[in-house]
């Protein structure tokens, strides 16, 4: 069986964070191990709190998955300090993990802040360059360009740049259009764009962890970049399709809506 890890956060209400990640690769067919950086207690109208592992305690999470199953790929999605960004960059090499997807987190869909200003600065540094694919949103890509982004052109300006700049492939999201919820990504071969039906649907708590986790699951299978991030981009929308409505806020998606789909056939 193919395998992934994910190294983030634990969102206590289960939509993002590690837990919409094991969902995500579980459904998706591999096995899924993971680290923790940071436990959060959430829900879907917002983060209440934050306490980080220390970097000696997050060291020996990965030192143990890894030494003893070693993932196919690897999704790190929060990681708020860079002590923290530190340890994953040193592993990283260490073990020559192979698919890194880097979701950029950096503010919850609620609001909160989920990175120190510091940090940002080790994540491009050190993290950016060791992976096989980023995935800012829009405000993400602002950040790590400092572009404004307000078009499609926008998009592929900021992501040839984005690229260039710290050498790694760049899946742009677009779920902060308006209209749209086009995806670019710039690789080796070019851009190319993963075209979604806007869904009219308020949530969206964790579709990033969902979609990058996607990404890594479907690398973690072998497939190419394109064919992982078309098959991550079908799944999202999917998941959000399936309209489901939990809690006050911004509610999570239903992961379970591939296998409602089989029972009911
Ligand atoms: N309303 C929507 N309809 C269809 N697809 C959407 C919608 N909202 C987001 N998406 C898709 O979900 C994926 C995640 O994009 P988004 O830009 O929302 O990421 P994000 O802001 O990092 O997510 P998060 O809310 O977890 O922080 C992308 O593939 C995007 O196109
Ligand atoms: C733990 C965690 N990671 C990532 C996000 C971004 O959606 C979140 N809200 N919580």
């Amino acid at each position: 069986m193919h395998t992934a890890l994910t190294i983030a956060g634990s969102d206590s209400c289960g939509g993002a964070g590690i837990q919409a990640d094991i969902k995500t690769m579980t459904v998706n067919g591999v096995y899924a191990m993971s680290a923790i950086t940071a436990l959060t207690a959430q829900n879907t109208t917002g983060v209440t709190g934050i306490m980080e592992v220390t970097p000696e305690f997050l060291k020996k999470q990965l030192d143990a998955v890894i030494t003893d199953i070693c993932p196919d790929a690897v999704k790190i999605g929060m990681v708020s300090s860079g002590e923290l960004i530190h340890v994953i960059a040193e592993t990283i090499r260490q073990y020559q993990l192979k698919n890194v997807v880097v979701d950029t987190v950096m503010v919850a869909t609620s609001g909160a802040r989920l990175i120190s200003e510091e940090a940002i600065g080790i994540l491009k540094q050190e993290l950016l360059p060791l992976a096989d694919v980023i995935t800012p949103n829009i405000p993400e890509a602002e950040v790590l360009s400092g572009r404004k982004i307000n078009s499609e052109e926008d998009m592929m300006s900021a992501a040839e740049w984005i690229q260039k700049h710290y050498q790694c492939n760049v899946l742009l999201k677009g779920g902060h259009q308006v209209n749209t919820a086009n995806d670019l990504l710039a690789d080796a071969d070019g851009m190319h764009w993963f075209k979604g039906r806007r869904i009219d649907n308020p949530n969206t708590h964790g579709t990033g962890c969902t979609l990058s986790s996607a990404i890594a699951a479907n690398l973690a299978k072998g497939m190419t970049m394109q064919a992982a991030v078309e098959g991550a981009k079908d799944y999202i929308s999917g998941a959000l399709a399936a309209m489901l409505d939990l809690g006050k806020g911004s509610g999570p998606m239903n992961h379970a809506y591939v296998i409602d789909e089989i029972s009911q056939k």
